[in-house]
């Protein structure tokens, strides 16, 4: 497998006032293109940051970030705008969905931001939803919603899909489905799938498992036999 991501040295630091807190020190690591990959830490260890900085929603205040041969580091804001609409696709607790269009025409929006040929029902489809394109985000469960915002996410064929506890707001069952769809989008398609969360159980599930604390590794494991999602005990 090729190298899709590699952080070299980041160094992330907001200021507040007169205090500067260093969330990300001088942090190293590589991701293959499709791993499956789950980052893990307590609260306040950099986990979001890391995501922003790698999503290109934020800037790095040193190192480099590397992803696909480029210099996300070097971007400037019109650059990074490009960067996302081509390479990443989010996924956040809450789905973002748009209220007032259907899951189809959530997902078709895509077209709008970039230039490629979206088939909405073909990519619902994908995700088991086939029978709800026409339905608005309040009839749909939270699973369907979360569905339909990976729909949306996969729409743009993106490098890689940034994942910030996608099941937090979700019954057990139905975060599980949601995980199922995230590996076999990273065994079957190939697709780069990082994952944030509390929950370690899912690390057994990973290709890779970063540990971070205090806004630095803690540890790099890779799993040479990964368990399929629907294997862990919860
Ligand atoms: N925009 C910001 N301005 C100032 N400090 C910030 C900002 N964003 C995050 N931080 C701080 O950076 C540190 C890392 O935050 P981050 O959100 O990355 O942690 P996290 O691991 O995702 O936590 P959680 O699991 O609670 O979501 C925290 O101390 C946080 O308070």
């Amino acid at each position: 497998m090729s190298t899709l991501i590699e952080f070299k040295d980041v160094v992330k630091e907001y200021k507040s006032g007169d205090h500067i807190l260093r969330a990300m020190d001088n942090v190293n690591f590589t991701i293959d293109e499709g791993e499956f990959v789950v980052i893990l830490g307590p609260s306040g260890a950099g986990k979001s940051t890391l995501l922003n900085l790698l999503g290109g929603l934020d800037s790095a205040t040193s190192g480099q970030i590397v992803v696909n041969g480029e210099h996300v580091e070097n971007f400037n804001d019109n650059e990074l705008t490009k960067y996302r609409a081509k390479n990443v696709g989010f996924i956040f607790q809450f789905y973002n969905l748009i209220p007032n269009l259907t899951a189809i025409e959530n997902v078709e929006l895509m077209k709008d931001i970039v230039d490629v040929n979206i088939d909405g029902k073909a990519v619902l489809n994908s995700v088991g939803l086939a029978g709800h394109a026409n339905q608005f985000p309040a009839q749909l469960s939270g699973g369907e919603q979360q569905r339909v915002s990976i729909a949306r996410a996969v729409a743009k064929q993106p490098a890689m899909l940034l994942c910030d506890e996608p099941t937090g707001a979700l019954d057990s069952n139905t975060g599980v489905l949601i995980l199922n769809l995230l590996q076999d989008m990273s065994n079957n398609r190939n697709t780069t799938v990082i994952i944030v969360t509390h929950n370690a159980i899912l690390a057994e599930a990973a290709d890779k498992v970063i540990r971070i604390k205090n806004g630095q590794i803690e540890d790099i494991a890779i799993n040479e036999h990964p368990k399929k999602v629907d294997e862990l005990e919860w």
